[in-house]
């Protein structure tokens, strides 16, 4: 059996900014010869993009270098150019595996893959496992008290820019919270940002480069959304400061949005070549109109606490001094409000328009999908990545 054995260490490569700090993986392949058929292969492609936990970029590069050998053979390309961080890390795992045979290629892949899938029994272990899960993840933080189910993006380090992984708990967390006893579910995050967005390096660390990491989104993201727009309980936003990108968006699905006045609102989507999502391009026309609604998605522009307020994405604005005490107190008291009047009122409202809200959902997936990969946003998002400029 194929073993993958992870240790920390820094990254071989000082000068690959996210693949520092990062897994190695040495990996063992001691199985007796045996040959992957095609149809192994394909099927462990498809594994790949359902992997609920990154694997860490030593293993995408190694995934990416033997999916290259057993389709392209031995490496053929040209060596990037040595500021060209991400190729030259893919060029180099691909072109150490020097004459590999295809087969062989095809099946270390297939090992590999299996070696980090979940077996079957483990996927369909029940929900107390599922909640464990959520409860355990590092970087998104679920408790529930006082009839308040709180998930806490926890990766101030990052701004709290959001992961595949993330993405994915989240989705667990809210599964979970729509029927456990909270009366309502709120979100926030550590540190001095709400949330940075998508984590740009979610798109260069793919293994099977933007094409795979597009796809994947495009479906992670769509399921993400669904699950925004399908929650059934009051969901309130507790936004501590900056948000950007989809932690904005997401907004215009939310019951209520209170704000410190430290908190800004940024969707520099143009900026990134990028489409927008999460069903603004809906819903922020409806809530503000669409003249001021062009301002934040086509031209990006950066809104106070204060005029998100008037424009009616934020409920209300506080004080950063006393935002925490007042905002808890206030939703503390909500979460004693009988639970089944909230729910229900809220299928009212929701009801209304979540036919409409699912097909935007799909609609801006796909085109985020396209956009993902062009000239545009590849540019904007190597550019961050190599950090030749910010926003
Ligand atoms: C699959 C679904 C996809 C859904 C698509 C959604 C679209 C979006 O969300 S678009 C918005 C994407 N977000 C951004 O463009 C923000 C990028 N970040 C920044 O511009 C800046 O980091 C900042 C303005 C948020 C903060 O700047 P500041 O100078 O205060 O801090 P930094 O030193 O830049 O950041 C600290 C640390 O955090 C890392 N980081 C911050 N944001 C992101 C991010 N979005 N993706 C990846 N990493 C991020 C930053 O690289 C720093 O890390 P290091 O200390 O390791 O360098």
């Amino acid at each position: 059996m194929a073993a993958v054995t992870l240790r920390r260490a820094r990254c071989w490569c000082p000068s690959l900014l996210q693949f520092f700090r990062l897994p190695v993986a040495q990996v063992h392949l001691s199985r007796p010869a045996m040959r992957a058929s095609q149809q192994d292969f394909e099927n462990a492609m498809n594994q790949v993009k359902l992997l609920k936990q990154d694997p860490g970029n030593q293993v995408k590069l190694k995934l990416y270098a033997l999916y290259k050998q057993a389709t392209d053979g031995p490496c053929n390309m040209p060596k990037p150019g040595v500021f060209d961080l991400v190729n030259k890390a893919k060029w180099e795992a691909w072109n150490s595996l020097g004459s590999l045979p295809k087969e062989t290629a095809r099946q270390n892949y297939v090992d590999l893959v299996s070696s980090l899938s979940p077996s079957a029994e483990a996927s369909s272990q029940g929900k107390h496992e599922a909640d464990e899960k959520a409860q355990k993840s590092k970087d998104i933080v679920v408790t529930s008290e006082d009839g308040i189910t709180k998930i806490v993006l926890n990766r101030p380090t990052k701004k709290n820019a959001l992961t595949f992984e993330m993405y994915q708990d989240i989705i667990l967390a809210l599964k979970n919270a729509s029927t456990d006893n909270s009366a309502i579910t709120v979100f926030t995050g550590t540190g001095d940002y709400y949330c940075s967005g998508n984590d740009l390096t979610n798109f260069t660390s793919a293994a099977g480069g933007m094409e795979e990491a597009a796809s994947k989104g495009a479906v992670v993201l769509r399921e993400f959304v669904n699950s925004f727009i399908d929650f059934p309980k009051p969901l309130v936003a507790v936004v501590n400061g900056p948000a950007v990108g989809i932690a904005v968006t997401l907004l215009g699905l939310f019951d209520a949005v209170y704000a410190s006045d430290k908190a800004t609102f940024h969707t520099p989507f143009s900026h990134l070549g990028q489409s927008p999502e999460a069903c603004s391009s809906y819903t922020f026309p409806k809530i503000m109109g669409s003249a001021k609604a062009t301002e934040m998605l086509l031209f990006g522009k950066k809104l106070t606490a204060r005029e998100a307020w008037a424009q009616g994405l934020v409920s209300e604005v506080f004080p950063d001094s006393t935002f925490e005490k007042e905002v808890w107190t206030r939703l503390k008291g909500y979460a004693k409000l009988p639970p089944n009047s909230m729910r229900i009122s809220k299928e009212l409202i929701r009801n209304n328009e979540k036919e409409k809200l699912h097909a935007v959902n799909a609609e801006e997936c796909t085109t985020l999908k396209a956009k993902w990969l062009s000239e545009e946003c590849i540019n904007a998002i190597m550019n961050f990545v190599s950090r030749k400029a910010k926003l």
